[in-house]
């Protein structure tokens, strides 16, 4: 099922998801199960990572995947898990075994077998929240329009050369990584998204807002401040 919640602001947005994560982690939690949180990169996921609580959830019993990753040296700061880390992981004591990072340039490994290698590690279970950043030209984690990767059927994690946002190498789930999901959450903030954001729950179609190409088995959420949200 598709829902669109929208909040006033950017500041509203990261403590509103925090909370919402939050409830959810604890809510498979209580199941017995370790839930799996797949993470993105940008502006307000950085807001959302740092409003994460010590005691809301027991953080030493949750996976963390990425989407996709920046294909820079470990400790980049461009490094989507090197955000995560600055901002949650570390302060939160997140274990090193829950931490499942994508490789990083110097790995000595291809970026396709890097790729590969990683797609081979994910769970075959499906993820229990995948968040997802759009991108203002509707990108979803390394996934940019008109480029080859939004076809691939084959791989769940994939190279991608010449990104038009930089860094340019990167490494990024496929859509059937992406989609293997219960939940997927869609993160957006400001009016240079607004027009993606209307693409994506208008008419846009996966080659000009590779958005639209993901969507959770039981809920796709779009979680939007009212300047995302102004062309809707
Ligand atoms: O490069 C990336 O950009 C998007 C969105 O970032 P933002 O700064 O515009 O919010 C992000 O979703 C993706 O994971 C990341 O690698």
């Amino acid at each position: 099922m598709r829902r669109v919640e929208v909040v006033p602001d950017a500041a509203t947005l990261a403590s509103t998801v925090a909370s919402l994560l939050s409830i959810r982690i604890a809510d498979v939690q209580a199941t017995g199960r370790r839930p799996s949180v797949v993470l993105t990169g940008g502006t307000i996921a950085i807001a959302i990572y740092e409003a994460f609580e010590a005691g809301a959830v027991d953080w030493n019993n949750v996976d963390f995947y990425w989407g996709d990753e920046r294909f820079v040296p470990e400790g980049h700061a461009d490094r989507n898990d090197q955000q995560a880390r600055d901002s949650f992981l570390t302060r939160l004591e997140v274990p090193a075994e829950h931490i499942h990072s994508m490789p990083a340039h110097g790995c000595d490994l291809s970026m396709a077998d890097a790729a590969n290698g990683y797609g081979d590690k994910l769970p075959r279970d499906p993820f229990d929240v995948v968040l997802l950043g759009v991108g203002p030209d509707g990108h979803v984690a390394s996934l940019f329009p008109g480029f080859a990767q939004l076809h691939e059927t084959e791989r769940r994690v994939v190279e991608v050369f010449g990104s038009p946002k930089p860094p340019p190498e990167r490494i990024t789930m496929t859509f059937s990584a992406l989609n293997n999901a219960d939940a997927v959450w869609f993160l957006v903030s400001g009016d240079g998204k607004a027009a993606a954001v209307a693409r994506a729950l208008g008419d846009g179609t996966i080659d000009d807002t590779p958005a639209t190409g993901v969507t959770g088995a039981t809920e796709t959420l779009w979680l939007l401040d009212e300047a995302a949200a102004s062309q809707l």
